[in-house]
């Protein structure tokens, strides 16, 4: 069959998704793979990286609370956890995640796909129409930075990182964002000795005190940190060494080199400029992720550069599959702000857990931002080591929240948490970004006791209740 409803070019998650809701909306849909069925978030990066950092989270959770501690007798067992990681990647086998292609209905076709025309997919020797839609799912890649010597020098990406099969002895890390961040709290867990340069602070973009908690906690790990400051050059030596010179004068050598540094859209061999569009650009989309300037390409995920999350793409794929199979069929669109056909809340309210030691957990605005949009904005903190069930889930629980409230509407615009096992925090506070729940009604959530989540009254408290 070479014509379909909608053909779906990539099948990471996002790409699943969004063939999967289209498909139950009751369209013929194929779906078109060139590497493993599952893509980036299940072989490289969210579950391999979680997978890696996952048991050194639990034994320092354990390390932490007395009683528990004088039971932890051993050392982390290196191997058993790379084996684990491999279990949560299939070993790189997708049969799984293809076998659940299948039984959704949905027609996978194996290969390269290259848009040839409007409405037109080819894969090898083969062109396939689609009636109604193409949605480009293809993803990102690891950006390189034109840095002299660093291509020659066969640095790691994301991929080499979360699926070697054994632990360098040292590991230069380039970058400050979240991978960089979370893979180099996991290989100097796993016992590699780390440095790691950073151009500025770590993870911009958050709350500052998010990134100087988590530069604290790599420097106790004994991570080197050289933040402001990056690399000029970069050689690779016949013994396999890697020396990596600093903006700074300094040199430093290790056995392997990671770089972190953001990344590209996958749309440099896709075709784009069949239909008018410009090879290696992110794929801009209004809201109900359709491609600006085309009525039947849209682009969901990574590649629209919205929010580079792989929960966000699968809403942005609940969103775009539905509208897909609404317009095809001829159905009402509801494209107004939160209605059923649009990522609003990738505007206003995209969560994000850092796997580092500390979590960092935020959703919305940091009190920066919402200042740049101009809005009346308060500002509380709060130390989380304060809370009752903080105290009992760690003997030496350190931990920072924060809340920004647009005061002329009295509503939470953005929460940040840092500490461990601050993830579970965040939902509840997206839930009351997005429902844009009255500060006055938040006093009638209340927290149990004893958790951390009594973090929640404290914030209140130090808010003010009303008189
Ligand atoms: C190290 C790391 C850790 C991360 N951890 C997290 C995390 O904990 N939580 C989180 O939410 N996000 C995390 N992310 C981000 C997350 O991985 C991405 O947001 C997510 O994978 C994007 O999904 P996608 O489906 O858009 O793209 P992808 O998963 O990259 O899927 C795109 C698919 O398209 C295929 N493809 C590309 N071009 C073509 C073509 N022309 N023809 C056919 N097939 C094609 C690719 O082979 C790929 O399988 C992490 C990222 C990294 C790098
Ligand atoms: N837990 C998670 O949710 C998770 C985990 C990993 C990745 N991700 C997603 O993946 C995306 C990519 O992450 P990333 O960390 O690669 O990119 P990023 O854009 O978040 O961070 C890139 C970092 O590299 C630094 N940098 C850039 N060029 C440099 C240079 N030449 N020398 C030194 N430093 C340099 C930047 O200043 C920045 O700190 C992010 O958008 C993130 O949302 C999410």
């Amino acid at each position: 069959m070479t014509t379909y409803d909608l053909i779906v070019i990539g099948a990471g998650a996002v790409g699943e998704n969004v063939a999967d809701y289209a498909t139950r909306g009751g369209l013929k849909v194929a779906l078109v793979e060139s590497d493993l069925v599952g893509g980036e978030c299940s072989y490289w990066a969210c579950m391999p990286s979680k997978a890696l950092l996952m048991s050194s989270t639990v034994l320092d959770g354990a390390k932490a609370v007395d009683g528990a501690r004088q039971a932890v007798t051993g050392e982390l067992d290196v191997q058993a956890v790379l084996n684990r990681r491999n279990s949560f990647t299939s070993n790189w086998d997708d049969q799984g995640q293809a076998d659940w292609v299948a039984g959704a209905g949905i027609d996978l076709i194996r290969g390269h796909a290259t848009i040839t025309g409007v409405r037109e997919v080819t894969v090898g020797d083969t062109v396939y129409t689609a009636t109604h839609a193409v949605a480009a799912v293809v993803g990102s890649d690891a950006l390189l930075p034109d840095i002299p010597g660093l291509i020659d020098s066969k640095p790691w990406s994301n991929k080499e990182a979360t699926s070697a099969q054994s632990i360098p002895s040292s590991l230069m890390v380039i970058g400050g964002g979240v991978v960089a961040a979370e893979l180099a709290t996991a290989y100097q867990q796993l016992g590699a000795k780390v440095t790691l340069a950073a151009r500025s602070g770590l993870l911009g973009g958050n709350e500052p005190f998010a990134g100087e908690m988590v530069a604290d906690s790599l420097r106790d790990l004994g991570v080197d940190l050289r933040l402001n400051t990056s690399p000029t050059r970069v050689d690779r030596d016949e013994h396999g060494l890697v020396t990596t010179t600093l903006s700074d004068g300094t040199t430093v050598v290790t056995d392997e080199l990671l770089v972190a540094t953001g990344r590209v859209p996958r749309t440099q061999s896709l075709g784009l400029e069949t239909v008018g569009l410009t090879p290696g650009d992110w794929l801009h989309t209004d809201d109900t992720l359709l491609v600006e300037g085309t009525d039947w390409l849209y682009a969901v995920g990574d590649v629209n550069h919205r929010a580079l999350l792989t929960h966000q793409g699968k809403y942005q794929a609940r969103a775009a599959g539905v509208v897909i199979a609404a317009r095809a069929l001829g159905k009402p669109v509801h494209a107004e702000p939160w209605g059923a056909h649009v990522a609003t809340a990738d505007h206003a309210a995209v969560p994000q857990v850092t796997f580092t030691s500390p979590e960092v957990a935020s959703v919305g605005l940091t009190a920066a931002q919402a200042e740049q949009q101009g809005m009346d904005v308060k500002v509380v903190d709060y130390d989380m080591a304060q809370v009752a069930g903080s105290s009992l889930k760690s003997d030496t629980y350190k931990g920072q929240a924060r809340i920004v409230v647009d005061e002329s509407r009295k509503v939470l615009v953005g929460a940040t948490f840092v500490g461990p096992e601050v993830s579970d925090l965040l939902h509840a506070a997206t839930v009351a970004v997005v429902a844009e729940v009255p500060i006055d009604r938040l006093w009638h959530a209340v927290p149990s006791y004893p958790t951390v989540t009594e973090v929640w009254l404290r914030l209140l408290d130090a808010y003010g209740r009303p008189e």
